[in-house]
């Protein structure tokens, strides 16, 4: 396995305030990774850090095996993507004409133009202003740009904050695809069913500390119960664990056809997120 993001004993701190206290986690090359926090946990300070646009405080962090901060270099430019929140984009040019731009940056073929507008669902709106579009759609807009070179790793913050469920799940259905590819994704958001949808690995942050990471199961193995709640055809429900015993019941039920319904108990991941941290992921 080739580690494309390593981050040791991260620390930042903003005058009298820590924003991040000694993040440490790894991503290998083809995983899709979420940090998943509330409001001002610390999300957007990481990815800044990550993509050399903020310096830490403290700690260490390697991309593509190298410091950060050669994240500035030209040569690494073409390997990576960034999405945020401050778009960038010449807000009276168009749409195409924006992402032509960079396409010439890049020294890319103008078709990157049309098929990274496709990815987004606004290649109909190529000819449209910047300035006349909605939020959503500049959201779209910039990560076309993220996207436009193919990168090897791609950084997103909350990349679908701003997105109708239509679109959302376009670029979810977009995202798997350029995944599936070879792009290794870090990004961040405070939506659970998103982090359950799209990531192979999860990380819960909270006041700037990871608080649990694992692959979606495992969160849910550590921190659920195995019983199952068994509905039964007169209307019972009885929650039953895996001992011998209660395997026994559960077989004598079967054997009599009472049974009409069998789930899991495993918690969701908003479940784990108040266990691990006492408070609800708003
Ligand atoms: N430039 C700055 N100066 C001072 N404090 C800052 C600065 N940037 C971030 N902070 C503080 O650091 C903490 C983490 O902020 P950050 O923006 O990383 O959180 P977040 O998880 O991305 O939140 P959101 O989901 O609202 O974007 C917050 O308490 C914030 O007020």
């Amino acid at each position: 396995m080739e580690t494309i993001i390593e981050v040791s004993h991260l620390k930042k701190d903003f005058q009298n305030e820590s924003a991040i206290r000694d993040v440490s986690f790894k991503i290998e090359k083809g995983e899709i990774f979420g940090f998943l926090g509330p409001s001002g946990s610390g999300k957007t300070t990481t990815i800044k850090i990550l993509t050399a646009q903020l310096l830490a405080s403290g700690g260490k962090v390697r991309i593509f095996n190298e410091d950060a901060k050669a994240l500035k270099q030209p040569a690494s430019r073409s390997r990576f993507g960034i999405l945020t929140d401050n778009s960038g984009l010449y807000t009276r040019l168009s749409v195409e004409e924006n992402l032509l731009l960079y396409s010439k940056l890049y020294n890319l073929p103008e078709s990157s133009v049309k098929e990274a507008l496709t990815f987004v669902n606004l290649y109909e709106e190529r000819k449209k202003r910047i300035s006349v579009l909605s939020k959503g759609m500049i959201q779209r807009v910039t990560l076309a740009r993220a996207i436009l070179h193919k990168p090897e790793l791609l950084f997103l913050d909350e990349p679908t904050s701003a997105l109708d469920p239509v679109n959302t799940k376009h670029i979810y259905e977009g995202l798997r695809k350029l995944n599936e590819m070879g792009t290794t994704i870090f990004l961040t958001t405070h939506d659970m069913a998103e982090a359950e949808i799209l990531c192979d690995r999860i990380a819960f942050l909270d006041a700037g500390e990871i608080r649990a990471i694992g692959t979606p199961s495992q969160l849910k193995r550590q921190f659920g119960d195995d019983s199952l709640t068994v509905e039964l055809t007169d209307g019972r429900k009885e929650v039953i664990g895996k001992g011998a015993e209660d395997a026994k019941q559960m077989f004598e039920w079967m054997q009599n056809n009472l049974v009409d319904r069998v789930m899991t108990n495993e918690p969701s991941l908003g479940d784990i997120f108040v266990q691990v941290t006492g408070r609800k992921l708003l």
